[in-house]
């Protein structure tokens, strides 16, 4: 089996047998998981084409045309190649399998350990890139001390959901994304100092009394931290699996621990860390400067075997088109920092879908300590 991977124009083309094609095709290492993609091809061809359907658990809408490159330089074949991506999200496990929510295949939990490291900055553009790659998205504020997904995506001050029979939200849409608030809810007046009882019992109540339209995936941004409310919160929601962003900073990936720690008691799988903040680059001469430190969020990914989604520098644009209610997603969406929420997105999918994954999530016998 040849596999090249350059092509020159002045190399002569082959023509290959659609066997050939499929063992080239099953060996391909799907990037977003780092395994080859296996027997998920249908394959057919005439005298001019080669048409392709990947079938997978997961949306990368986005990767299509990188990877029909990839593919044609791969085959190095004479003909036309034509990918076209099949995309079915299944529902996943959730902790102790307990029952999922209606209209929802699967829970996604955004936690940190601390506040201020850029979590709801990288819920709102996480959610819409995985919007961006074909899924049906939709965000829950849970961050209830300083809900900020309403300002984000754009929705104006006092939007509150319709009600449907008297009992459930219709949850208002932005840029495609379902999303829902308590700051839909409540007045700026409301007090803040509710208590973690009465924390969770209204989350629990948004989160359920929500008319959440097939969705593949609800991304909930949680409150930051791993005190009561987030342990609470990680029992009683049906997560499918969680991310963690970080800081490359010392503090904040102790805190980071924290919350990998809290998911790993409740059975919740970590599917993998956001390190945010990571370098500065500077906007005059785009020089790189890691201001948190280097490569803390590997380290950290290494030692409790969970993978680093991916990196987001310090950026203004990410902060400035947040706070117009504009994020960088969609702003920018052929941009830098767009790409790398979009890797994120993908990489987060094919995590959650791979059979790795489930194995994780099967509740594990003997392992708690408390
Ligand atoms: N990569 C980044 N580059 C520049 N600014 C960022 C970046 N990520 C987040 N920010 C900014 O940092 C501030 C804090 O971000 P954000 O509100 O997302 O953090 P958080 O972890 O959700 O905070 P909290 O938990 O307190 O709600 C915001 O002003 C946001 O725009």
């Amino acid at each position: 089996m040849t596999t090249q991977t350059h092509t020159d124009d002045h190399q002569p083309k082959q023509r290959l047998l659609d066997s050939q094609i499929q063992s080239h095709l099953e060996s391909l290492i799907d990037e977003n998981n780092g395994h080859a993609y296996g027997g998920v091809w249908t394959i057919k061809t005439d005298a001019e084409r080669i048409m392709l359907t990947l079938h997978l658990g997961y949306p990368a809408e986005q990767e299509k045309a990188s990877l029909e490159a990839r593919i044609k330089r791969e085959l190095n074949d004479s003909r036309d190649v034509l990918l076209e991506i099949d995309c079915q999200v299944e529902r996943h496990a959730t902790q102790g399998n307990i029952t999922g929510l209606q209209g929802v295949k699967n829970i996604i939990a955004v936690a940190s350990g601390k506040g201020g490291v850029g979590k709801s900055t990288t819920t709102v553009n996480l959610a819409l890139a995985m919007a961006r790659e074909g899924a049906r998205v939709g965000i829950l504020d849970a961050d209830i001390y300083g809900p900020s997904q309403g300002m984000m995506m754009g929705f104006a001050d006092g939007t509150r959901p319709q009600v449907r029979d008297e009992k459930m939200f219709v949850p208002p849409v932005a840029y495609g994304v379902q999303v829902m608030s308590m700051a839909f809810l409540t007045t700026k007046d409301t007090p803040v100092a509710w208590r973690g009882p009465m924390v969770t019992g209204a989350l629990m109540q948004i989160l359920t009394q929500t008319d959440w339209s097939d969705l593949d995936y609800l991304f909930v941004d949680m409150p930051p931290g791993t005190g009561d409310i987030q342990l609470t919160l990680s029992q009683k929601i049906p997560v499918a699996g969680s991310v963690i962003v970080t800081t490359p900073q010392d503090i904040a990936l102790l805190d980071a621990r924290r919350g990998i720690e809290m998911f790993n008691k409740v059975n919740i799988p970590v599917l993998g860390l956001v390190e945010n903040m990571s370098v500065h680059i500077c906007s005059n001469c785009g020089h790189h400067e890691a201001i948190f430190g280097e490569e803390g969020g590997v380290s950290l990914a290494k030692e409790y075997n969970v993978g680093v989604l991916g990196k987001l520098p310090l950026s203004l644009a990410i902060r400035e088109q947040s706070d117009a209610g504009s994020p960088v997603v969609v702003s920018a969406p052929e941009g830098d920092i767009a790409a790398i929420y979009q890797s994120i997105a993908r990489k987060l999918g094919a995590t959650l879908a791979s059979p790795q994954n489930e194995q994780f999530a099967m509740p594990t016998i003997g392992m708690s300590d408390d």
